[in-house]
């Protein structure tokens, strides 16, 4: 056990895909893993370990923004020994260069936030993606003939802004979409020195204001879920 998860030490695989959301792992369990067991249910963030083509993997969320996944991870990485680590989350798209429904592979995650600076005293505005799961998603991807583009994205802790242009830091990293976690989860893993990587699909174009509907999201996010899991087989 540790503060946030309630799974007994060996019940969580060295393996864990990420969701932000709790219905997202759940949908995950539910519709791809075999032999599932609920490992966690602490504050309602459940943790499922399950096999997937025989190989176990767990899949658990980790709520929203760099507070909840700095922890959840930190969690994993340090107390279930856990090696990698695959972010499957959302993001909004920029610019039109993007598509709903793109999927990306994160290079570099760039945030204005303080979180890697203050828990771990690295200074980069910039984190990469840790280790070899870039690659093996990248690798995954072209076996599973899946169009996925590698770039940059901006982590933010902000959601909802009152000025509508691209942020100084999006612009200055080549960031073509948004999303909220992808920072900390590298920070963790830099500094932990594990295998941390983030696969988004594109949930909306934030200039027309375009968006997967509630009814499309389900099966959008299902393409996200197999190279992930097909990643995991790789480990
Ligand atoms: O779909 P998830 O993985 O939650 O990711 C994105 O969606 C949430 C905001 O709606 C933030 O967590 C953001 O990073
Ligand atoms: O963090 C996010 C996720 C999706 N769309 C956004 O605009 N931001």
């Amino acid at each position: 056990m540790s503060v946030h998860i309630s799974a007994k030490k060996g019940e969580i695989a060295k393996t864990v895909l990420m969701p932000g959301d709790p219905l997202r792992a759940k949908y995950i369990a539910d519709n791809f893993l075999t032999d599932v067991t609920l490992v966690s249910k602490t504050r309602n963030v459940f943790f499922f370990t399950g096999k997937y083509k025989g190989k176990e993997i767990t899949v658990g969320a980790s709520g929203m923004g760099f507070p909840s996944i700095g922890i959840y991870s930190y969690e994993l990485f340090t107390e279930y020994e856990v090696d990698t680590i695959i972010r499957i989350g959302t993001c909004g798209a920029y610019a039109t260069d993007l598509k709903l429904f793109d999927i990306l592979n994160v290079e570099k995650a760039a945030s204005e936030s303080t979180y890697a600076k203050f828990a771990w005293e690295i200074e980069e505005e910039a984190i990469s993606n840790q280790g070899d799961a870039f690659d093996k998603i990248n690798q995954t991807a072209s076996e599973l003939n899946l169009n996925v583009k590698s770039t940059n994205i901006h982590s933010s802790d902000i959601f909802y802004r009152k000025n509508p242009t691209v942020p100084a830091i999006a612009e200055k990293y080549n960031c073509l979409a948004v999303e909220m976690e992808a920072f900390a989860l590298f920070a963790n893993a830099k500094y932990l020195g594990k295998n941390a990587a983030t696969i988004l699909t594109v949930s909306d174009i934030i200039p027309t204001k375009e968006e997967i509907s509630a009814d499309q999201r389900e099966q959008a996010l299902r393409t996200m879920m197999e190279l992930s899991l097909e990643t995991a087989l790789k480990y």
